[in-house]
């Protein structure tokens, strides 16, 4: 069996314990979308036995990665431009205009895991940490329906507290 086929394989058990990830809770899970499990890990895995195949290891620098993911970035708003707002679910687009934005998404995504692998960062656990920090810089009954930057209750705080 080849390394992706051993990739493809392998159980990879979800990162997270916590009730509120389990895609079971995803808001949006309803029967008219679904969720995989496919793991960060092994995304970039396969992003880096991909790259080495080719030998493409020597042009995946940061640099360029950064740029490659800017520009598929750019692929993917091209697809929402001139468009205006469109309803969540994108109930009026058809099947090939769905799965072009699935393929840029993935790109967007698969040369964001590769920079992050480059760069030595495993982003999993960096997102996970960030989440954190941002459930305690915007709590909730502070936000709660409100768009405003946390410096603005923050600032409310001080002001509390010099009176
Ligand atoms: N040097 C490269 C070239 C490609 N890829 C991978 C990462 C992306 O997932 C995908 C991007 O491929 P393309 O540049 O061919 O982009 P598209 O798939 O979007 O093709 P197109 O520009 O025709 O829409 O391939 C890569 O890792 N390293």
């Amino acid at each position: 069996m080849g390394e992706v086929e051993q990739e493809k394989s392998l159980h990879v058990p979800d990162r997270d314990d916590g009730e509120l990830q389990h895609p079971r809770h995803h808001p949006h899970n309803n029967n008219n979308s679904s969720s995989s499990d496919v793991s960060l890990a092994l995304l970039t895995r396969l992003m880096a036995h991909f790259a080495s195949e080719r030998d493409w290891d020597k042009l995946h620098s940061p640099r360029n990665l950064l740029l490659a993911l800017v520009g598929e970035v750019g692929e993917v708003s091209e697809i929402f431009q001139w468009k205006d707002e469109v309803p969540k679910g994108l109930p009026d687009w058809s099947v090939e205009e769905k799965e072009h934005l699935g393929e840029e998404l993935s790109d967007v995504l698969l040369y964001l895991l590769r920079l992050a692998d480059i760069c030595r960062i495993d982003l999993g656990d960096a997102a996970l940490k960030k989440l954190k920090k941002k459930a305690l810089k915007y709590p909730v009954e502070k936000c709660k329906g409100l768009s405003h930057k946390y410096t603005a209750y923050k600032n409310e705080e001080l002001e509390a507290r010099e009176v």
